[in-house]
């Protein structure tokens, strides 16, 4: 068996575990970083990236018809097929060698395989496709870090305990962006980001959609939000069954039979509520679990399959707060379920690869609110977006959020509603522009502390023609520019 010493050990290279290994390199550190599938994560392969390639087209479409002057220039409907393959592209047909070549241009070492940590500081590789005779499980390298060792694993889909779901074979977020082709009828389980996001690409590309929400849609943001995206995916056809929940699943020879009745927290509205969907695909799209349950945790006494719970500086934390003995496990992106976001992480990521290499060099650690070395927003500014039609842009509390903490903290808000149709660039760029905005303030600071936009292109954020031409080479997020 293979050794080998580094400063630091980074699992998963994922956007997280890049940005970490990247801004421990910049310290000075000998980075390694383990990767059991794709250089990129979910991110690049099989959730942002196609995601949101799928979701495109549409917007630009229908960008377009809502303009007097261009709209008469569209002649066509959405080409499905030409849209799948611009995804391919985007993904880069799922070869991740660009993300290998800007490794090794970065000087970080890369370790294919699945890692787990074997006790302190240290973590085994087991390399599955070894094509040694003598070890046919594959050869193991065992890692050795001086200084840290980062988990940035990401998470796996939740597959509810529905009978008959997991024998249906349902799609879960990988299968449905990298769907090879359009199923005639996708029936939607669960109205968070993932679900609504599928359902306004599928029924954009031509699928009978119906999308099953156990509450209102998109959960923790401003209700109108939810609302409002609803509004228009009825209106775009898809059929939404707020307050339900599948009881049961089948897949047959006409394809997948869904049980469907009132969420079982809602039981008053049971015999209301009983239907059936009958679909030829059924996407899973409702929540996350830590990709922990295979990473060893148990040698160094945290359970399998736990969120790791860091504290601002990333550390592992036990016992109610103090980093876990000698300091030297770190878990960073969505792994540690502050912000199941690849920006957010990225940002954990830039704030633990410069504490990991300032504690190692032993230069200042920057750990007060705020600093350099902590990732305060986790708990006041997360940014999210939903890039559903309308988009949804929202960062800090809600209204409701922010009056249940004003309560508590005995401090005073004030919210304000306004709406987008009254402003003379949302007009001109849409003709009969709707939309909202609330924003949520704090009165004794006078401090705008949540604001929530909810319209067509809220999202977009416009690049300058300086940032088009800066652009590196490769495609999109994946570009190594965009790592930083
Ligand atoms: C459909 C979908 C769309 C999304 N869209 C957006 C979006 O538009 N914007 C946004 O901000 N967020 C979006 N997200 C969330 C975003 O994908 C995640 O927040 C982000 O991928 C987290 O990055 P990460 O590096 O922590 O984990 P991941 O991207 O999951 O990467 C983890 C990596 O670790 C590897 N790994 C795991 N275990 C091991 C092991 N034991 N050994 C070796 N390697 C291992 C995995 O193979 C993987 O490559 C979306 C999510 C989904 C599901
Ligand atoms: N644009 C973006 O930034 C973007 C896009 C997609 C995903 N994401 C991230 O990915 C994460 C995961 O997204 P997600 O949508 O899978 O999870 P989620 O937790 O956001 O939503 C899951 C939804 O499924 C519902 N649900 C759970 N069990 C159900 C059941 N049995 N029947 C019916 N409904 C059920 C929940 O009530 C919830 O509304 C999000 O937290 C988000 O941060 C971000």
């Amino acid at each position: 068996m293979t050794q080998r010493d580094y400063d630091v050990i980074v699992i998963g290279a994922g956007p997280v575990g890049e940005n970490v290994a990247d801004r421990a390199t910049a310290g000075g550190l000998s980075v390694v970083i383990v990767e059991a599938e794709l250089v990129g994560g979910e991110c690049s392969f099989w959730a942002c990236v196609p995601s949101k390639a799928l979701l495109r087209p549409a917007a630009a479409l229908s960008a377009a018809l809502a303009v007097h002057g261009a709209a008469a220039a569209v002649t066509g409907t959405l080409d499905a097929a030409a849209v799948l393959r611009r995804r391919d592209e985007f993904v880069g047909d799922w070869d991740d060698s660009s993300g290998e070549d800007w490794l090794r241009q970065t000087e970080i070492d890369l370790v294919r395989g699945h890692g787990r940590i074997s006790g302190e500081r240290t973590v085994v590789v087991s390399q599955a496709s070894s094509a040694d005779a003598e070890s046919p499980d594959g050869a193991s390298i065992t890692l050795r870090a001086r200084h840290a060792v980062v988990v940035c694993t990401g998470t796996d889909p939740v597959i509810p305990d529905i009978p008959g779901l997991a024998e249906a074979a349902p799609w879960t977020s990988r299968e449905a962006t990298s769907a090879g082709e359009v199923p005639r009828r996708l029936a939607v389980i669960g109205g968070g980001t993932v679900g609504c996001e599928m359902a306004t690409a599928f029924r954009s590309l031509g699928a009978e959609v119906t999308l099953i929400a156990r509450g209102g849609l998109l959960g923790g943001m401003e209700p109108f939000a939810g609302d409002a995206v609803r509004e228009a995916l009825v209106a775009s056809g898809v059929t939404v069954m707020n307050g339900t929940s599948p009881t049961a699943v089948r897949r047959g020879a006409g394809g997948v039979r869904i049980d469907v009745g009132a969420d079982a927290r809602d039981g008053q509205e049971a015999a209301r509520q009983r239907a059936v969907v009958e679909a030829d695909e059924v996407l899973v799209a409702t929540g996350r679990k830590p990709r922990t349950g295979d990473l060893g945790l148990d040698s160094i006494g945290l359970e399998p399959g736990s969120w790791l719970a860091v504290d601002d500086t990333m550390r592992v934390v036990v016992d109610g707060n103090s980093a876990l003995a000698g300091g030297w496990l770190y878990a960073v992106g969505d792994v540690n379920h502050r912000a199941l976001l690849t920006h957010q992480g990225k940002y954990q990521a830039r704030a633990a690869g410069d504490v990991i290499a300032a504690r190692a060099n032993g230069t200042r650690v920057d750990d007060g609110p705020w600093g350099a070395h902590v990732a305060t927003a986790d708990h006041a500014a997360v940014p999210l977006v939903a890039f559903t039609d309308p988009e949804v842009a929202a960062v800090g509390p809600t209204a409701a959020m922010a009056a249940k903490e004003a309560e508590t903290v005995g401090r005073g808000i004030r919210v304000i509603d306004y709406g987008l149709g009254g402003v003379s660039g949302a007009t001109l760029h849409r003709d009969g522009y709707t939309g909202r905005v609330r924003a949520v303030i704090d009165v004794e600071r006078e401090v705008l502390i949540g604001m929530t936009l909810v319209g067509p292109d809220v999202c977009t954020r416009r690049r300058s023609p300086w940032s088009a031409r800066c652009r590196s080479p490769g495609s999109g997020t994946r570009s190594p520019r965009s790592r930083r």
